[in-house]
């Protein structure tokens, strides 16, 4: 399950995103760069006010990469008692040092990783950061003027960033200037939590102060866990669906309504000539799909199933690399849409534009076998997370 980590600078707006229902209190000076640092003192403030019923985490600020430097303010920030310490590791030749330093330290403390999406990085970071003892990785944008976390990293590219976590058995977060249609896109690939500062704010501007009511429109789009407390459910079974979880049969009573992409085109490697190998040409995607209603009133992204699903799932299919057939590339799309569990039937057209004068290509439509054979979309989390944000049975 998917948890809503909010980032506060204080105590006061700790108490908003309490009422809100944030799973994770993270405390982060907005004013001061992506991971700004709040004093220690601020920082002790809040874990006496949340006494235990939600994890704390806290940033450690833009650091230098300076193995002693970090290690310092870890050791400043963990003397606090949060939780989780949110360290961002930005590039540079002394990054595996960086790492190292930390090791000592994240046997007993709850380590989390923070990379940047404007930022590259070696391939085998989530290796080293689990040889290290870190508890967890996340990602993030490091500078908030340059776009959402989505115009840095395509869907396909944050769903291998969470597997690459899991399979080092690391938590994974997920941040950068999210929104709100943002979160079904991100939840299909089960992050461990999303992190929010921009949207919870005033006119989602992340300097502004937390805004109670936007706080409670972002957590709506998460599903919850039972509360161990109460015993009570709070988990929204509208969004589960949306993610694969146990679709509501009386959901179908409401009919279908049909979403679309239209010309939509995209250069992709495609064909079964030797010429059409080694480079791409422009193929032109019209997809349709039918899709259950679970509301007659839509009010907010847990009602819809979005556009987004479609342009994701074919932007991740043509990022695979080669196809050799048009036929092959449908059927692929086709497939992709029909996981989401309310749509029932999809038609899916591939025209490739540069072969003749016109296009060519193929439509086929596709529909699912037994509306009842809605099976949960599979997830990559090896494991649980527990009251207090850890995953059972890994490294809690
Ligand atoms: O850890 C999560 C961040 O605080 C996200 O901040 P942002 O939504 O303003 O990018």
């Amino acid at each position: 399950m998917t948890k809503m980590l909010a980032s506060v600078r204080d105590r006061r707006e700790a108490e908003i995103v309490l009422k809100g229902g944030a799973d994770i209190i993270d405390l982060k000076d907005p004013e001061n760069g992506a991971l700004g640092a709040v004093a220690p003192e601020t920082i002790r403030e809040v874990v006496d006010f949340v006494a235990g019923v939600r994890p704390v985490s806290a940033a450690c600020g833009d650091l230098p990469m300076e193995p002693e430097t970090i290690e310092r303010q870890v050791e400043a920030i963990a003397a606090t008692g949060v939780d989780y310490i949110k360290i961002g590791f930005f590039p540079s030749d002394r990054l595996a040092q960086c790492i190292e330093a930390l090791a000592g330290l994240a046997e007993h403390k709850k380590l989390i990783a923070v990379l940047f999406a404007d930022h590259a990085y070696p391939d085998d970071l989530p290796a080293a950061f689990a040889a290290a003892s870190f508890h967890g990785v996340m990602i993030d944008t490091a500078d908030k003027s340059r776009g959402r976390l989505l115009d840095h990293l395509a869907p396909g590219r944050i769903g291998d960033f969470v597997k690459a976590a899991h399979d080092q058995s690391l938590i994974s977060g997920v941040a950068g200037s999210l929104e709100a249609p943002d979160i079904p896109r991100l939840l299909v690939f089960s992050p461990d939590f999303l992190g929010f500062r921009g949207a919870l704010c005033e006119n989602q501007k992340r300097n502004a102060e937390i805004d109670e009511a936007a706080t409670v429109r972002i957590r709506a789009l998460i599903p919850e866990e039972e509360m161990p407390d109460t015993g009570a459910s709070r988990i929204d079974y509208k969004l589960l669906a949306a993610r694969g979880y146990f679709p509501n049969p009386e959901d179908s009573k409401l009919g279908t309504d049909k979403i679309f992409v239209r010309d939509f085109v995209l250069p992709v490697q495609i064909g079964a000539y030797s010429f059409e190998h080694g480079k791409a040409q422009k193929v032109r995607f019209d997809v349709t799909a039918d899709v259950l209603r679970v509301t007659p009133n839509p009010e907010d992204m847990r009602h819809v199933v979005s556009y987004d699903l479609i342009m994701d799932g074919i932007r991740t299919i043509v990022a695979r690399g080669h196809i050799e057939l048009a036929e092959t590339l449908a059927e692929q799309v086709a497939a992709f849409v029909l996981e989401h569990p309310r749509v029932t039937r999809v038609v899916v057209r591939a025209e490739k534009l540069e072969l003749g004068p016109g296009g060519v290509g193929v439509e086929i439509e596709r529909k699912r076998e037994t509306q009842s054979a809605s099976k949960p979309r599979s997830s990559t989390n090896p494991g649980t997370i527990d009251a207090h944000g850890g995953r059972k049975g890994i490294r809690s």
